[in-house]
């Protein structure tokens, strides 16, 4: 709990839900079927690889709620969005699977999979290793882990067990001090999130504070906030290699191409390369 407040931050309180429902679930399918089902699975794609190819990628979302904005869109087939993001040119999807806040499933996230040929990243509040057998049975590459939400020996183990079974971790931070965190736990894909999971509160700024210092062979990725062209354009002057957009997507009558003009916007010749 913050000092002072008195009262569990929001990412606490969606911990909190996250922990009862991974505790039930594997009441329901213990560890060890998970495993095999994970092992079973056809082989993880390489995220890491597709996000450093030239031009600014987008990664685009399936969110049908958040805990800032409640309901965004309803989105009664995820697997036809993420279709329709592939068809835009998106270069990875990302797939809420925390129900209670996010309105998402793993089914959605397999559903998801088995739509696309992009990488398939699981976005949820990953606290163990359990919820890594799980993204790898239904599909995933990458998987999210916010450092904010874990102390530093469970990060590094829940890393290490992404990338045993050949995925890619997302390592989400806030400030200079979770970057650091992330960098020493061996992430080589950061995410900065604009969005303060504690408070909510949106801060372009973020971005262009920590990327600088991230070393040039970790990709960088600008999550939250980007409405348009214009917000993809300003992350990627300040050296990001995606953008990871949700809200300004699903809000869209054609998220096909509302992905292709943020696409177009990040090859375009006048939009800053990374630094390699
Ligand atoms: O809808 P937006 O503002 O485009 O944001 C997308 C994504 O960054 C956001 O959904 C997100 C970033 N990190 C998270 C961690 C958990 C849940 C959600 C998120």
């Amino acid at each position: 709990m913050p000092e002072g407040t008195g009262r569990a931050s929001v990412l606490d309180e969606i911990l909190a839900g996250v922990r009862e429902d991974v505790a039930q679930r594997q009441e329901a399918v213990p560890l060890e079927q998970v495993r095999e089902l994970a092992a079973a699975a056809p082989p993880a794609i390489d995220a890491y690889a597709a996000l450093r190819k030239p031009g600014v990628a987008v990664i685009a979302e399936v969110k049908r709620s958040s805990p800032s904005k409640g309901a965004l869109a309803d989105i009664p087939d995820p697997a036809e969005l993420a279709g329709e993001y592939a068809a835009g040119g998106a270069r990875c999807i990302s797939v809420l699977t925390e129900g209670r806040w996010f309105g998402g499933s793993l089914e959605d996230l397999a559903a998801v999979r088995a739509a696309v040929q992009v990488p398939v990243l699981r976005k949820d509040f990953v606290v163990s290793s359990y919820q890594v057998h799980e993204a790898r049975a239904h599909g995933a590459d990458l998987v999210l882990l916010i450092v904010a939400a874990l102390e530093q020996n469970v990060l590094v183990g829940l890393l290490e067990r992404i990338e045993s079974l050949g995925m890619t971790a997302l390592v989400e931070v806030h400030d200079e001090e979770e970057a650091d965190r992330a960098l020493d736990a061996g992430a080589q894909v950061i995410g900065v999130n604009a969005r303060d999971l504690r408070t909510l509160e949106v801060d372009r700024s973020v971005f262009e504070r920590i990327a600088p210092g991230l070393p040039n062979s970790v990709v960088k990725i600008a999550e939250s906030g980007v409405r348009g062209p214009h917000d993809l354009i300003r992350y990627a002057s300040a050296g990001a290699d995606a953008v990871l957009v949700g809200e300004g997507l699903v809000t869209q009558k054609s998220p096909r191409d509302a992905v292709a003009e943020l696409v177009n916007a990040g090859n375009h010749p006048a939009t800053p390369r990374p630094v390699r």
